[in-house]
């Protein structure tokens, strides 16, 4: 099984107008995913992009709910906004993968775990497994949670992969992101790294000075390092460009070009 994260960067322009869907590269996605299933299970996560990431932002969902009544709703209405924001997106999705033939089955990441902090702290993957038993694709995505300790939270679509690779092992687990893979410096700058251990993550991710979060609430670059950082113990990981088509078969087939993890 492989489980293939479509980041935010890839789908949408996450500075450009709100809720903007790059229609094409997903269809590009969807059709090279189509190459492979049913011969591989796949089990595919997206990120909020312009979607999620401006709603979060505007109610302070990260903040959780405060005692004071008022702000308190404002941000209950915002989980509730930024929530149906994630479900267009994800529509979007279930729509283009259908047309190519895939059965991808939309599952709402907010009704299957519970967070401590932003962390999942647990999650019932009995529907995602059956699904994945009966040749359905399960399409997760970045989404709020119900928090224990905040009350309400933002949960990563990297976070949930973490959580998805430990319980169910996939043979690998592919990044789709807007640059060729993770560089030793800023895209541009640093070379580009082509094969990384885990044990090599600790520097990189001092070397990076982690700055690179940008305008997102969950972390960008740096969140996604530490998350793959867990992952490799699992599974190999790669890192590879979403928006230039042929690079995810090749991550799939294993002689791809990006960033290769190993544990
Ligand atoms: N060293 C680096 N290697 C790779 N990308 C980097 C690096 N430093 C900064 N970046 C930037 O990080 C971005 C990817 O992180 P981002 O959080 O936007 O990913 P995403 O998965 O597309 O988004 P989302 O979290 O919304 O799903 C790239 O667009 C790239 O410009
Ligand atoms: C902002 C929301 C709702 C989802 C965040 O998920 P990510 O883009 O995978 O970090």
């Amino acid at each position: 099984m492989i489980i293939v994260k479509v980041g935010g960067s890839v789908f949408s322009d996450k500075k450009g107008e709100p809720e903007n869907f790059d229609h094409e590269t997903v269809r590009n996605i969807a059709k090279e995913i189509a190459k492979f299933y049913p011969r591989e299970n796949f089990i595919v996560v997206h990120g909020g992009g312009s979607f999620g990431h401006p709603e979060a932002k505007k109610y302070g969902i990260r903040d959780g709910l405060p005692e004071d009544w008022e702000t308190a709703n404002f941000r209950r209405i915002g989980f509730t906004e930024t929530h149906q924001a994630m479900l267009r997106a994800n529509s979007e999705f279930i729509k283009a993968f259908v047309r190519e033939g895939l059965p991808a089955f939309s599952v709402s990441t907010s009704s299957v775990f519970i967070t401590e902090n932003g962390e999942v702290a647990y999650g019932d993957l009995e529907v995602v497994e059956r699904l994945l038993e009966l040749g359905f694709i399960p399409v997760l995505f970045g989404d709020v949670s119900i928090d224990l300790a905040k009350g309400i939270d933002i949960l990563s679509g990297d976070q949930i992969i973490t959580y998805l690779a430990k319980m169910l092992e996939p043979d690998k687990v592919i990044f789709l992101m807007d640059v060729d893979g993770i560089y030793d410096g800023k895209p541009g700058e640093g070379g580009l790294i082509q094969s990384l251990s885990r044990a090599e993550i600790g520097s990189l991710l001092e070397r990076l000075h982690c700055t690179a979060a940008g305008t997102d609430v969950t972390g960008g670059i740096c969140n996604k390092l530490e998350e793959a950082k867990k992952i490799a113990e699992h599974s190999e990981v790669w890192f590879v460009n979403g928006k230039v088509p042929g690079r995810l078969s090749g991550a799939i087939r294993g002689d791809g070009f990006g960033t290769r993890i190993k544990g």
